[in-house]
């Protein structure tokens, strides 16, 4: 991966329900030997509740669970314990803003981390029927609309490509194996 020698680097898997964080930042954390934060266990109970009963957050239920996240894995990727100073974390992060509040919530503002944002975006068919695959999680697929609605898939200067931190990769009707090797290629790229 291109980053600066000093810094840690943090990074997330986005994209909506079902589109495949969980697995792909598990891959990502075997490939890198580094720690693996599941954004949705840092959730509020209010949070859960409200998701639980098909209501989606509005951005006020939003700002302290991505400051948490943040707080979490950019901690993880700093610690003497963790010897590649990376550290992954899921976490939908649908709109841009979401993605600069990760960023600027890192634990010492962020100035010796680097961050890194993988989205991963598909059709919302395959989207339903992977969420209706998945077993007890809060996100049933009724709310895959919402956030289907709302997703803001990285583009222009969010890329790594134009100088940015993001990558875009879709994920639509690839294997687990395909999109772990699209991601790690373009992480390293
Ligand atoms: N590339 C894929 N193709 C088909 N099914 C997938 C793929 N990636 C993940 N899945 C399955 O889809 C469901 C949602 O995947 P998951 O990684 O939990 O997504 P997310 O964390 O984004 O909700 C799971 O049942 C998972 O096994
Ligand atoms: O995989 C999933 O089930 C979702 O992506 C899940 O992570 C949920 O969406 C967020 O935790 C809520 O936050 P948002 O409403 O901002 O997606």
């Amino acid at each position: 991966m291109t980053t600066q020698p000093s810094k840690s680097v943090v990074i997330v898997v986005g994209g909506p329900a079902g589109t495949g964080k969980t697995t792909v930042s598990q891959a990502l954390g075997e490939h890198f030997s580094c720690p693996v934060v599941e954004g949705d266990e840092l959730h509020p109970q209010a949070n859960v509740d409200k998701m639980s009963s098909g209501i989606p957050l509005t951005d006020e239920d939003r700002w302290g669970w991505l400051t948490e996240l943040s707080q979490v894995a950019s901690s993880k990727s700093v610690e003497g314990s963790n010897e590649s100073k990376k550290a992954v974390v899921s976490c939908s992060m649908l709109k841009k803003v979401y993605r600069d509040h990760i960023k600027k919530s890192a634990v010492d503002g962020g100035s010796s981390i680097e961050f890194r944002f993988v989205f991963l975006y598909t059709t919302f068919e395959e989207l339903l029927q992977r969420v209706g695959n998945r077993k007890d999680h809060f996100m049933k697929s009724d709310m895959v609309k919402s956030q289907f609605d709302i997703m803001e898939i990285p583009e222009g200067d969010e890329l790594l490509e134009n100088g940015g931190e993001a990558v875009a990769v879709n994920a639509t009707g690839k294997s687990p194996e395909q999109i772990n090797t699209e991601v790690i290629a373009a992480l390293e790229r």
